[in-house]
């Protein structure tokens, strides 16, 4: 099976929080690669990971970073690919940093900006699975699955009430 989605992070230290995308796209069965690649650090693998990664068979990038954010909308500027932004969470400013970083797009290069933290990255995997299902019947059943597990698990009635 050839790998669908990519995520990618500015750091290692990212990787607690775009392991939440992970564990989705593992549960769901999709196929993926997780990838440090920095719009500041290492700006020649952003350039040729967004070169490349259409004609490689990805179909979905789910790209995480805090603080100075932009690694989701240099990828997108790079790639057709649908780029899903994650804002990780900072301790300087609690990811409103990477929130504004990520959000504000120009007009022609959009990010399709989740929440900040660990919740965003979930969604972010959510996100790659409801796209990837507009052309795959059996994902889109276990991606019906999965929601419908979710909403089964929450009880009508509050504990100790
Ligand atoms: N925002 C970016 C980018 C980028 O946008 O290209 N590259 C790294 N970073 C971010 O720097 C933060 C601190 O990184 P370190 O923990 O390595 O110092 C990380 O959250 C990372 O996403």
């Amino acid at each position: 099976m050839s790998t669908v989605v990519g995520i990618i992070m500015g750091s290692q230290s990212d990787w607690p929080t775009m392991r939440e995308a992970a564990e989705i796209l593992d549960a769901l069965g999709i196929s993926y690669e997780a990838r440090i690649v920095s719009a500041h650090r290492t700006p020649d693998r952003l350039w040729s990971y967004g070169r490349e990664a259409a004609g490689r068979g990805l179909k979905v990038i789910v790209a995480g970073a805090g603080g100075a954010a932009h690694l989701p909308g240099m990828m997108a500027s790079k790639t057709r690919l649908p780029v899903i932004g994650v804002p990780v969470q900072t301790r300087a400013l609690s990811g409103v940093d990477s929130l504004y970083s990520i959000v504000q797009m120009p007009r022609g290069f959009p990010v399709a900006t989740m929440a900040i933290g660990a919740a965003g990255a979930a969604n972010g995997g959510l996100m790659a699975a409801s796209i990837l299902a507009l052309g795959d019947a059996a994902l889109a059943e276990r991606l019906e699955a999965w929601r419908a597990d979710l909403s089964n698990s929450i009880p009508e009635v509050p504990e100790d009430v």
